[in-house]
C-alpha cells in the first residue's frame, strides 16, 4: 500500500446525524484513526480517496440513500471496506447490502467497540493479504474455518459469514469444480442448523417424476411403483439446509412447485392433500448462466428472484492463484490422512507449475492432480517433473498440421473439453451435444481429471 502524509484521513464517516457524526469522529480518533465525516452520498463519493483504507456508511442519508452510494463507492473503489449501518429489524437492507458488496453491517443502536473491533479487523485482514506469504508446502491445513489468501475470496468467505447467519436463500455461482458444494457445506456449518441435516439434491441426476418425488415426497400409490409413502427432502431437512445443485437444470414442470414452497414454505407430496410445512433453508448452485436461462425462457424468472436473494460468486482458481499453494497444502494432507501416509511436500519448482497452470477443471481438478502424483511416487517431496505429465495431459495439444498429427485419443479430448465448456460445464447439454449418454460424460469428465 502507497503511504500517504501522517494526516491524511484513512476513514470515511458517513451519516446525516450531526451528533452521531461528531461521536463516530471523535471515536475514530481514540481508536487510532484518521477520520473524515460527510453528510451525503455526494459528498462521500467525493471524499473517498485511495488513501481511505475503510468506509463507515449509514442507511438513511438525505439525498441519495445508503445503498446507491455504497454501490457508487463500490464500482470507483472496488477493494474499499465499507460498514453498512442499517437500521433495527431491517434486514431487507443488511441483505441487499452484502449483495452490493459491504464487508458487514451494524444494526443501529451499535456498541462502538463492536464498531471499531470490526474495523480493526478489516484492517488486519488487508494487511495480511498484503505481506503474509502463502502458506508453506508442508503445512497441514486443519478444517477450521476457511482462510485464503485471496482478497477476492476473503471478501466472499466475509459476505458468506453474514449471509450464513442471516438464514436466507442462497444462490452460489461459479465454474464446475470451484467448490460450490464445498462452500455450501460451510454455510451450513457456520449457521444456526448447523447440528441439523444438510441434504444434497442433484437436479441433473433424475429424471423428473423421481426428482419431484425426491424433493416433496409422494403417498402411497402416487405412480406406479409406488407401493409406500414417503417423505421429501424439504421435509427431512425441514431444520436444516437442502443444497440444490446445478438448479438451471431443474425441469420446467418443476419450478412452480419450488416457487410456491420458497414462497410460503407449503407444499403438497406427489399425490398427497394434505398442506406440508418446511422451515428448511435453501442453498442453490448452479455453474451456468441462470440469467441467460431466463431470457431463453427455460428458467422462469420469479423463480431466479426467489434464488437469488443473496448471490455468492465463487471465482475460478486462475484467478485466485495465491490460493493454490494453501488448497494444495491441505489436499495433500487430506490424501495422507486416508491413506495414512507421512504426507508429501511440494518442491518449489513443483508448487510454482501448479501456480502457472489454468486449471480449468478448478479445484476438482488440482485434487485429481495431487491424487494421481501422490499414487506414483515413494518420495515425500513432489517434484516438478512427477507433476509435468499430469499437467501437460490437460493442456491444449498442437493444432493438426501444426506438429504432430493429433492421436484419436486427443482428438476425443479436446473435442469432448470444448464441448464442456461452450456448454458452460453443463453435463446434460454436452451429452446432447456430443451424441453420448450423460454417464459417459461422468466418465470422460474423470477421465480427463475435470472431474
Ligand atoms: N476451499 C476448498 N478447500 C478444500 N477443498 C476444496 C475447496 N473448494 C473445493 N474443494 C474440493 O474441490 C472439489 C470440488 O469442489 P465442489 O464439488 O464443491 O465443486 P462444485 O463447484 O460444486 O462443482 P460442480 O459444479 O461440478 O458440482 C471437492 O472435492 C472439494 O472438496
Amino acid at each position: 500500500m502507497p503511504r500517504y502524509p501522517d494526516d491524511t484521513p484513512n476513514l470515511l464517516i458517513v451519516d446525516d446525524d450531526e451528533t452521531i457524526q461528531r461521536l463516530l469522529v471523535i471515536a475514530a480518533k481514540d481508536n487510532g484513526w484518521r477520520p473524515l465525516a460527510a453528510s451525503s452520498g455526494k459528498e462521500a463519493l467525493g471524499a473517498a480517496s485511495d488513501a481511505t483504507e475503510a468506509v463507515v456508511l449509514d442507511h438513511g442519508l438525505p439525498d441519495m440513500d445508503g445503498l446507491a452510494t455504497l454501490i457508487q463507492l463500490r464500482e470507483r473503489h472496488p477493494d474499499l471496506p465499507v460498514i453498512m449501518l442499517t437500521g433495527l429489524n431491517d434486514a431487507e437492507t443488511a441483505v441487499k447490502a452484502l449483495r452490493a458488496g459491504a464487508a458487514d453491517y451494524l444494526t443501529k443502536p451499535f456498541e462502538l467497540k463492536r464498531l471499531f473491533d470490526l474495523l480493526r479487523e478489516l484492517r488486519r485482514e488487508k494487511k495480511e493479504v498484503a505481506e503474509v506469504p502463502a502458506p508453506a508446502p508442508s503445512s497441514k491445513v486443519p478444517r477450521g474455518p476457511m482462510r485464503s489468501s485471496s482478497p477476492k475470496v476473503r471478501e466472499l468467505l466475509r459476505r458468506m459469514e453474514k449471509a450464513a447467519a442471516l438464514d436466507s436463500t442462497i444462490l452460489l455461482t461459479g465454474e464446475s469444480g470451484t467448490g460450490k458444494t464445498y462452500f455450501a457445506r460451510e454455510i451450513h456449518r457456520m449457521s444456526r442448523r448447523s447440528g441439523e441435516e444438510f441434504i444434497t439434491v442433484s437436479c441433473p441426476a433424475l429424471p423428473r417424476e423421481l426428482l419431484e418425488s425426491e424433493l416433496f415426497g409422494h403417498e402411497r400409490g402416487a405412480f406406479t411403483g409406488a407401493t409406500a409413502s414417503r417423505a421429501g427432502r424439504f421435509e427431512v431437512a425441514s431444520k436444516g439446509t437442502l443444497f440444490l445443485d446445478e438448479i438451471g437444470d431443474l425441469p420446467p414442470e418443476l419450478q412452480p412447485k419450488l416457487l410456491n414452497v420458497l414462497q410460503d414454505r407449503e407444499f403438497f407430496r406427489v399425490g398427497g392433500n394434505k398442506l406440508l410445512k418446511t422451515d428448511t433453508r435453501v442453498i442453490a448452485a448452479t455453474n451456468v448462466d441462470l440469467r441467460s436461462r431466463v431470457q431463453l425462457g427455460t428458467f422462469r424468472e420469479d423463480l431466479y428472484y426467489r434464488l437469488n436473494i443473496i448471490e455468492l460468486n465463487i471465482p475460478p482458481l486462475r484467478e485466485r492463484k495465491e490460493d493454490i499453494p494453501g488448497l494444495a497444502a491441505g489436499i495433500l494432507a487430506r490424501i495422507a490422512a486416508r491413506r495414512s501416509s507421512p504426507g508429501w511436500k511440494l518442491s518449489s519448482e513443483a508448487q510454482k507449475s501448479l501456480i502457472a497452470f489454468d486449471w480449468p477443471g478448478n479445484v476438482r481438478q488440482l485434487e485429481n492432480v495431487l491424487e494421481r502424483a501422490t499414487a506414483f511416487t515413494d518420495e515425500p517431496t513432489l517434484h516438478e517433473r512427477d507433476l509435468a505429465p499430469l499437467l501437460e495431459s490437460h493442456r491444449e495439444a498442437p493444432a493438426p498440421g501444426m506438429g504432430r498429427p493429433m492421436t484419436l485419443q486427443e482428438l476425443e479430448r479436446d473435442a469432448f473439453i470444448q464441448t464442456y465448456h461452450l456448454s458452460g460445464g453443463n453435463k446434460a447439454k454436452t451429452a446432447r451435444a456430443l451424441g453420448i449418454s450423460e454417464r459417459s460424460v461422468y466418465n470422460l469428465l474423470e477421465r480427463h481429471g475435470l472431474k
